[in-house]
């Protein structure tokens, strides 16, 4: 009104977090997963976990579920990948976000919505020259809100043989 804000007429301004909500295109490409399907991807697969892999299963769920804020490696030959494209589909069937990296692109395509841990994170090409080692992630970027709002982050490291 007249070209002033509502705080010089003694009214507060509304709350707008939609930047995030509705603008930030990093955001809504995490959520863009077919619920539906994750669903049943999660119904059909879990009882076809092993015991190894239901107890890693639930145990994970569970520190989400309790945000403790948990660091875990897996490291077992065939099945891995089985159990953590599950645990993205259940989170993401949730509609939550699970970020799912990998050091290569070859990795990446053994994850479901995977991506590379450079491009997710934006590190640094040339670490040997860099003097700061820092991801280019400002607090205030989408990437930075995305990873905030992050159930899980999951970092594929295939093993190389040979
Ligand atoms: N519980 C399960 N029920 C049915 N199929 C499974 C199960 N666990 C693993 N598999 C299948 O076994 C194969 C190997 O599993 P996966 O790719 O997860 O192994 P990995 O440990 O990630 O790979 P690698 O064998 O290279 O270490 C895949 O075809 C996967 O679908």
């Amino acid at each position: 009104m007249s070209g002033k804000t509502l705080l010089q007429f003694g009214l507060h301004s509304p709350i707008r977090d939609e930047r995030f909500i509705v603008t930030n295109r990093q955001y809504l490409r995490e959520l863009v997963y077919d619920t539906v399907y994750l669903t049943k991807v999660v119904t059909e697969n879990v009882p076809k976990l092993n015991l190894e892999q239901k107890k890693v299963y639930d145990e994970i769920l569970n520190s989400i579920i309790s945000d403790s804020g948990q660091l875990y490696f897996l490291d077992a030959p065939g099945g891995t990948n089985f159990l953590i494209n599950l645990l993205l589909a259940k989170i993401r069937s949730e509609k939550n976000i699970a970020i799912a990296v990998a050091s290569s692109g070859i990795a990446a395509t053994l994850i479901d919505g995977g991506k590379t841990a450079h491009s997710a994170f934006k590190i640094p090409l040339n670490l040997g020259y860099s003097e700061s080692l820092l991801c280019n992630i400002s607090k205030q970027s989408d990437m930075a809100h995305v990873l905030r709002e992050a159930k899980i982050i999951i970092w594929e490291c295939t093993r190389h043989y040979g």
